[in-house]
């Protein structure tokens, strides 16, 4: 194992582990407050947990409670963070900064311009090797500034969202150039972005309020998500109650599903279904199975070229042909349709 991390902050109710292997990209995912920022915060050395135990490459980060009080300072940790923003030294060009580290690591000022000039070669910066950050671009400094974290050969790469800032123009270079070279090292990114997710990452570890809530395989997750959140970011509908016959038993009763395998009864389960498979009636509908919710319409918003409904903290999607039929407004009393055979049941 590359790097190996265990840790607890009281103060803001975080505690996690994690582990990444040689060449493995991880990305972090979750809602506003998760602990996503303090988790690269821990590890580059900018926040010091109540406890914990940090390695990388057989290197200790920091050793905390059982006794030890072992910290090491963030220059001599070996990794390198990319925040959303570039925050390259204004005084210094391009090149300079990008030579930085290795100056500051006792590489001669020529050799570490040699080096510079190479790595802003590698992220397609060669040009601008001369400019002040003043005069490059949101994309090109952040180009350079990627320069900069790996010309410091770092053991882990943390990256805090480094495409947020970043306009649609100039986003998919980046993107490509983080690509390939995330392939063969190890790191952590930070996204909202669930193609980031797909792209750039091994594993998606999901963070919600300061624990980890699932992880996995980004497809996986994706696939059969076992968090609201995941299942927000996969795009489906995610009701948790204990399993019961042939579904679940949820606060809004029981729900009709299918599973792959038999779930005990009793268990934590969830009732996982696409938006798609939800029709909207004003009316109740029998005929079996299929389930039926009586909710009332929160929010009409276009979704390609479907309209999505949303109420009782479900969604379904409609034509917009059958907008108009129905005459749907926010506030209007409807029934939410689903057939069994549309409804994944599975453990949590
Ligand atoms: N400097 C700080 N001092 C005390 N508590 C903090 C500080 N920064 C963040 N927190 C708290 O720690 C928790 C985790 O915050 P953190 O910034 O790590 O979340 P995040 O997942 O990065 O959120 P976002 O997506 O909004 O950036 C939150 O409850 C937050 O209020």
């Amino acid at each position: 194992m590359t790097f190996s991390f265990q840790a607890a902050v009281a103060e803001r109710g975080f505690d996690v582990g994690l582990s990444l292997g040689p060449t493995e990209t991880v990305a972090v995912m979750g809602p506003n407050g998760a602990g996503k920022s303090t988790l690269l915060s821990v590890i580059a050395g900018l926040v010091r947990p109540d406890r914990g135990r940090a390695e990388l490459n057989g290197r200790t980060l920091f050793h905390l409670g059982d006794g030890e009080k072992r910290w090491a300072a963030p220059h001599h940790r070996g990794t390198a963070l990319l925040a959303q923003e570039p925050l390259l030294f204004p005084h210094l060009t391009a090149a300079d900064n990008v030579a930085f580290g290795p100056r500051s690591a006792g590489t001669p000022r020529r050799q570490a311009m040699e080096q510079a000039v190479r790595w802003l070669d590698d992220v397609e910066a060669g040009n601008l090797a001369g400019r002040r950050p003043a005069e490059l671009s949101g994309g090109q400094a952040q180009r350079v500034a990627v320069a900069r974290a790996l010309a410091a050969d770092p053991g882990l790469l943390l990256l805090d969202e480094p495409m947020a800032a970043l306009d649609i123009h100039s986003a998919p270079l980046l993107r490509r150039l983080l690509k390939r070279v995330l392939a063969d090292r190890p790191a952590i990114i930070i996204t909202h972005d669930v193609l980031d997710a797909l792209m750039l990452a091994d594993r998606v570890v999901i963070l919600e309020n300061g624990r980890i809530a699932e992880e996995g395989p980004t497809r996986q997750v994706l696939h059969k998500p076992r968090s609201a959140f995941a299942a927000g970011l996969a795009g489906l509908n995610f009701v948790v109650g204990t399993s019961a016959g042939d579904g679940i038993l949820a606060a809004r009763g029981h729900i009709a599903g299918h599973s792959e395998d038999p779930v005990p009864a009793g268990r934590p389960a969830v009732a996982v279904f696409p938006p798609s498979a939800v029709s909207v009636f004003l009316t109740d509908a029998h005929g079996s199975p299929r389930n039926s919710f009586e909710v009332a319409v929160t929010d009409l918003e276009p979704h390609g070229d479907q309209v999505r409904v949303r109420g009782g903290g479900l969604a379904a999607d409609i034509t917009p042909a059958a907008l108009t039929d129905l005459g749907l407004v926010p506030g209007m009393a409807v029934h939410l349709v689903v057939k069994a055979a549309a409804v994944s049941v599975y453990p949590l």
